[in-house]
C-alpha cells in the first residue's frame, strides 16, 4: 500500500454541541479542503436559548492530547480557537513555541451565541503572551474592542486603527472581521500585513437570524489554505469565499433555537439534498 500523503492539520478548540462553531466547524472545513484534521479539545460549550456555558477540560487532559499530537509527523498548520483559562493559555503557548509551521489564532474572547466574555486579566495575558506566536489572528469586532483601546469601531479608519495596535504587539498579520456587525451593504474585513492594509468585501448575505460558526470556519479555512502552501493573501481570499458559501448554505436547527449554523459542506452537497 502506498503511503497516504494527505496533509495533517490541528485545531486546538472547544466543542460546540450544536455544531455551528468550535471544533465541529473546524473539522468540517478541513475535510472540505482535503486535509486530515486532528483535535485537542479545550472545553465543551453548550448553547441553549437562555445560556451559553463552557465546561473546561482539565489542564492535564489537554496536556496529554498535545503530547500525543507531538508524535504526529509533518503537521502542516495549527488553528487555535477557544481557550478558557490561564493554565490553558500557558500550556498552548509552550506547545506553539516548539512548532515551525503556520499558526492561526482566532481569539475567541466573546461570542454572539451568549453573554460569554473573558475577564480583563485573562485578556491581558493572552494578548501579550499568546497572540504574538501567531502568523495571523482573526478577531471579530467585539474581540477587537476587548484587545485594543479602540472602543467604537464604525468605519474603515477604525479597522485600520485596531489592526495597527494589534500589529504593534508583534503580530505580523491581523485580519479583523467587520462581518455582520459593521453597518453597510458589504461584509467588510481588513487584513493588515507588514506590506500594508487590504480590505476584503463581499455582499452581506441577508440573514433573518444570527449565524453561528462563521468566525471558526473562516479561521479554519485560513489555516487549511496555509497548510496547502497558499500565500497568506491566497489563503485569505479562499477563506473569505469559503465562509460566504458556508453562511449561504447555513442550517436551521429548529424554532426553539436562535440562529443558523454554518455548513462548510453546504455548497458541495446542497444539490444532493434538494
Ligand atoms: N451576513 C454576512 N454575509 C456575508 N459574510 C458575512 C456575514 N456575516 C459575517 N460574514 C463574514 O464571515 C466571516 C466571519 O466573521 P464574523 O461572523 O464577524 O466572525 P465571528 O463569528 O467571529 O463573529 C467574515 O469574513 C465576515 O465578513
Ligand atoms: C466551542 C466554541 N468555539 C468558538 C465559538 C465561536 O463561534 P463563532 O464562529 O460563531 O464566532 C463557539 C460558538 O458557539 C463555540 O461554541
Amino acid at each position: 500500500m502506498t503511503k497516504n500523503q494527505t496533509p495533517k492539520i490541528l485545531t486546538i478548540a472547544g466543542s460546540d454541541s450544536l455544531a455551528g462553531g468550535g471544533l465541529q466547524a473546524d473539522l468540517a472545513t478541513f475535510n472540505e479542503y482535503g486535509l486530515f484534521g486532528l483535535t485537542a479539545i479545550t472545553s465543551i460549550a453548550t448553547i441553549t436559548t437562555t445560556d451559553f456555558k463552557v465546561f473546561p477540560v482539565d489542564t492535564d487532559v489537554l496536556a496529554t492530547q498535545l503530547d500525543s499530537i507531538r508524535l504526529v509527523d509533518q503537521l502542516a498548520a495549527v488553528k487555535v480557537g477557544l481557550l478558557v483559562n490561564l493554565d490553558q493559555v500557558k500550556l498552548v503557548s509552550d506547545f506553539l513555541k516548539q512548532l515551525d509551521l503556520p499558526i492561526v489564532i482566532d481569539p475567541v474572547l466573546a461570542v454572539k451565541e451568549g453573554d460569554y466574555q473573558q475577564q480583563e486579566a485573562f485578556i491581558d495575558f493572552y494578548r501579550i503572551n499568546l497572540l504574538p506566536l501567531a502568523d495571523i489572528i482573526t478577531p471579530n469586532l467585539s474581540e477587537a474592542q476587548l484587545l485594543t483601546d479602540v472602543k467604537n469601531i464604525n468605519s474603515r479608519e477604525d479597522l485600520i486603527a485596531v489592526n495597527q495596535q494589534l500589529q504593534a504587539l508583534g503580530i505580523a498579520n491581523v485580519f479583523t472581521k467587520g462581518g455582520q456587525r459593521l453597518a453597510g451593504e458589504m461584509a467588510l474585513d481588513l487584513w493588515s500585513s507588514p506590506q500594508g492594509n487590504h480590505f476584503f468585501e463581499k455582499p452581506k448575505l441577508d440573514l433573518l437570524t444570527d449565524i453561528n460558526g462563521s468566525g471558526c470556519t473562516l479561521s479554519a479555512a485560513v489555516a487549511a489554505g496555509l497548510a496547502q502552501g497558499l500565500s497568506m493573501e491566497e489563503a485569505l481570499r479562499s477563506a473569505k469565499d469559503f465562509v460566504w458559501a458556508a453562511i449561504n448554505h447555513s442550517v436551521n436547527l429548529g424554532d426553539q433555537l436562535d440562529g443558523n449554523s454554518v455548513w462548510p459542506a453546504g455548497q458541495r452537497l446542497v444539490n444532493k439534498t434538494q
